[in-house]
């Protein structure tokens, strides 16, 4: 049977600040191939969680999970942007004050998804009654809309966000959210006009057309080229 320092050899450690030479980068990176390769995509150094996109469905944010990781302090689990949302969210009704969670990387390293699974869990994470659900929907349900008009297809990635995002949760004092702002920051407006070759424009100018398209298209007397979107726009812009 395998002992504990053997399996430390296979999966590396959950917290780069137990690596033997910790100040090694090379280790660092060792260190999260192995967790990498054992489908263990959450490293911890200190309080920071780094992750690392797996491109695949993990099976690791299902509601088994949730529970998991619900109430439990951030240093009884294994690494997981669950025990974040936790820890900021317990932090928060414990000691009555504001938390940020900050998520960084380039683009395709899996920013926008780690914030929904972060919205998620603290959305899951209130009780539930009937004002409190409706503003936990337009918080949760607001981001596809966020995304049809500031999201587009780019080279690294097929949903990449083409604008900053502050989300901002507000909460009672009971912890359950009572409100939320959304602002954003740079939106790459030039896509509108200019996409690099291989990119495409916003979502919504797709989906918006692919719902108008009948209708506009034999208003036109126009017949759609799939390879080409250009007469598309022209009736877009009328
Ligand atoms: N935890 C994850 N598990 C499985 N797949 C993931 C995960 N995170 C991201 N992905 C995949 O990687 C893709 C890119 O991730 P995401 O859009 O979150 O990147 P991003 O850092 O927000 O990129 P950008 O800066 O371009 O907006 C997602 O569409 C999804 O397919």
């Amino acid at each position: 049977m395998e002992n504990i320092l053997e399996y430390r050899d296979r999966v590396g450690v959950p917290d780069a600040i137990l690596l033997e030479d910790f100040e090694s980068e090379d280790a660092f990176i060792e260190n999260l191939r192995k967790r990498y390769c054992e489908n263990q995509i959450y490293t911890y150094i200190g309080q920071v969680l780094v992750s690392v996109n797996p491109y695949k469905d993990l099976q690791i944010y299902t509601d088994l999970n949730f529970e998991k990781y619900r109430k439990v302090n951030f240093y009884e689990v294994p690494p997981h942007v669950y025990a974040i949302a936790e820890n900021a969210y317990r932090s928060m009704t414990a000691e009555n004050c504001d938390h940020c969670i900050l998520i960084s990387g380039e683009s395709g390293s899996g920013k926008t998804e780690a914030s929904k699974h972060v919205l998620h869990f603290i959305a899951a994470s209130s009780e539930h009654h009937r004002d409190i659900d409706t503003i936990r929907d337009k918080l949760v349900n607001s981001n596809p809309l966020l995304e049809a008009f500031g999201n587009a297809k780019t080279n690294r990635n097929d949903n990449s966000s083409r604008f900053g995002k502050y989300m901002d949760i507000e909460c009672d004092f009971k912890g359950d959210p009572i409100g939320g702002h959304v602002i954003n920051y740079l939106l790459e407006k030039s896509r509108v006009i200019h996409q690099e070759k291989g990119e495409r424009n916003f979502h919504i100018f797709y989906q918006l057309l692919a719902g108008l398209e009948n209708d506009i298209l034999s208003k036109l007397s126009l017949k759609r080229d799939p390879n080409n979107y250009h007469y598309l726009r022209q009736g877009f812009k009328w």
